[in-house]
């Protein structure tokens, strides 16, 4: 799949939105990519994670396990790994970090290849990996759907991305007077409150 059959599966989602968005790092962007849009439809999630897949398979070969960040990384993760025919897990935020629980766990050694929806800077994957890492896996690659960051990023292992793209995304204290001018969205799970 080449970068603009990606960007058309969001498109015809209705995924690609544009506004005025807090990001999970704090950034602000006028565009998300609203991929549980994507990823309720069970043919374009399908897609996306077998060539997502096969993207792994021909970048590091045979993996163990796939481990995904919750909650946008859960469904990707699942299918990807059922494309790869190995077990699919994840990680949930507890206490501020990324922790195992449902009786979920990684077996000394294990190849990992850690699953996320989207990447804008790396930080919630770089958590997700030292998180693995905690548990004793051999987090052998880390892949998404899509790389917002344009291939800038740096997540400690090799980042194997469906589509790259360079979206704009700015800090709270820098933003072009056209997108200040926009009421906030705030999509993400990170400072969901119980
Ligand atoms: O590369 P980063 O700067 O970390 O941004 C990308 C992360 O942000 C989103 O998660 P979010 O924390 O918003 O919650 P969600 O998974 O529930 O959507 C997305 O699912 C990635 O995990
Ligand atoms: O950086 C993010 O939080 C983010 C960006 C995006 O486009 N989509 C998303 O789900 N999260
Ligand atoms: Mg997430």
């Amino acid at each position: 799949m080449t970068n603009d059959d990606v960007l058309e599966e969001f498109r015809a989602a209705g995924a690609l939105r544009e506004g005025h968005f807090v990001l999970s790092s704090g950034l602000h962007s006028p565009v998300f990519l609203q991929k549980n849009l994507v990823f309720m439809r069970p043919e374009r999630c399908e897609r996306l994670c077998k060539a997502l897949a096969d993207k792994i398979v021909a970048t590091v070969g045979h993996v163990d396990v796939a481990v995904s960040p919750a909650v946008g990384g859960i469904i990707p993760g699942y299918e990807t790994a059922r494309h790869l025919n190995v077990p699919s897990i994840y990680v949930e935020r507890e206490g501020g970090g990324f922790k195992f629980r449902r009786g979920f766990h990684i077996e000394p050694g294990q190849k990992v290849v850690m699953v996320e929806d989207i990447v804008t800077t790396g930080l919630s994957s770089r958590e997700c990996i030292q998180a693995i890492k905690d548990a004793g896996g051999d987090v052998v690659a880390a892949a998404c759907i899509v790389d917002r960051s344009g291939g800038k990023v740096d997540v400690g292992v090799p980042l194997i991305a469906l589509a790259s793209l360079e979206v704009p995304a700015y800090p709270a204290d820098a933003l072009p007077p056209e997108l200040a001018a926009i009421p906030i969205e705030d999509p993400g799970s990170r400072r969901l409150k119980g």
